[in-house]
C-alpha cells in the first residue's frame, strides 16, 4: 500500500475523528508542562466537533485532566493514559483496571533523582520517565524501566518520543478506539485516527482494519496509510474542514 499525503475524505462528515495531543495537535515540548497550546485550538476542535456532530475523541498518553485543562473551557469526549481511563460523549468515566505500579517506583526514583534532567510522570495506571532533557541517559533509563517492569506482572513498556512508560498491557489506543465505536455518537461511523508516535500505531492499525483512515503525523515508521508534516499543517486541514478563516499557529 503506498503513503499519500492526507486529504479530507468524501464522506468527512460522517466520519468519527480521533486525535492524539502532544506532536499532533501541539508541537513537542522540552517538558510535559511547557508544551505552547496555539491560542486559537480549542475554538478551532469545537467547531470540528461540531461539524461532526460531536464525532470527535482526543486520545493521549497523558491523564484527561491534562488536556481538560489545555483546552479549558472546552472538554471533550477523551481518553487518557493511551486507553487506561477515559470519558465517553455523556461525560461518563470509564478506568480500566490497572496492576499496580507502586513496586515500580524503587528501580526509578533513585535515577531520577541522581540525574539532573530526568523527569518521572506518576499517572493513574502508568509512570512515564522522559530523558528529553537528558537524551545520553537513554540506556540507563530503559535498564531502571526494563527493572520495574519486571516487578510490575501485567504491563508493557512503551518507548516513545524521548520517553519510557510502562502501562497496563491490556489497554491501548487501539482498545480506547473500539470502546469510543461501540458508542453513540461514533457507532457505526468510519473512524479517522491521527497520531505522530510509536504509541499511536495500534489505533492506527486499528482505524485501517476497520476501513477507516490512519494518518501518522511528521516522519518515522508508521502503518499509516496517510502523512501529514506537522501539527500546523493539520491545524489548516481541520480548519479548511470546519470552514474557519483564521490563524491557529
Ligand atoms: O499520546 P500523546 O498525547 O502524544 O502523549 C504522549 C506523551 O506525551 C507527553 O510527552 C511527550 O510530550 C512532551 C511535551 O511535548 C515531551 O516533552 C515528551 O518528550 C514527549 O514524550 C506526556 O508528558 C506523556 O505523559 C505522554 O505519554
Amino acid at each position: 500500500m503506498s503513503v499519500s499525503d492526507f486529504t479530507l475524505p468524501d464522506d468527512w462528515r460522517d466520519c468519527a475523528l480521533f486525535l492524539d495531543f502532544d506532536g499532533t495537535l501541539v508541537e513537542l515540548a522540552a517538558s510535559p508542562d511547557t508544551v505552547l497550546v496555539p491560542p486559537g485550538l480549542a475554538r478551532l476542535l469545537a467547531a470540528v466537533a461540531a461539524q461532526l456532530d460531536g464525532r470527535l475523541a482526543i486520545v493521549s498518553g497523558r491523564p484527561v485532566a491534562q488536556i481538560d485543562a489545555m483546552l479549558a473551557p472546552l472538554t471533550l469526549a477523551a481518553a487518557g493514559v493511551h486507553g487506561a481511563e477515559r470519558r465517553d460523549a455523556n461525560g461518563v468515566w470509564h478506568y480500566a483496571s490497572a496492576p499496580s505500579l507502586e513496586p515500580a517506583l524503587p528501580h526509578l526514583r533513585p535515577l531520577v533523582e541522581a540525574h539532573h534532567g530526568l523527569l518521572l510522570e506518576e499517572k493513574r495506571g502508568a509512570v512515564a520517565l522522559h530523558y528529553r532533557l537528558a537524551p545520553a541517559l537513554e540506556p540507563a533509563c530503559l535498564g531502571a524501566m526494563r527493572a520495574a517492569q519486571a516487578a510490575c506482572p501485567g504491563t508493557v513498556l512503551l518507548h516513545g518520543k524521548m520517553v519510557l512508560e510502562l502501562k497496563p498491557a491490556d489497554v491501548n489506543k487501539g482498545t480506547a478506539l473500539a470502546e469510543f465505536l461501540q458508542e453513540p455518537p461514533f457507532k457505526g461511523h468510519r473512524p479517522v485516527f491521527i497520531g505522530d508516535d510509536t504509541t499511536d500505531e495500534a489505533a492506527i492499525i486499528y482505524a485501517q482494519q476497520l476501513g477507516g483512515i490512519g494518518v501518522k503525523i511528521g516522519a518515522g515508521v508508521s502503518a499509516a496509510h496517510h502523512r501529514v508534516a506537522t501539527p500546523q499543517a493539520l491545524h489548516a486541514l481541520l480548519a479548511q474542514a470546519a470552514i474557519l478563516q483564521g490563524d491557529y499557529s
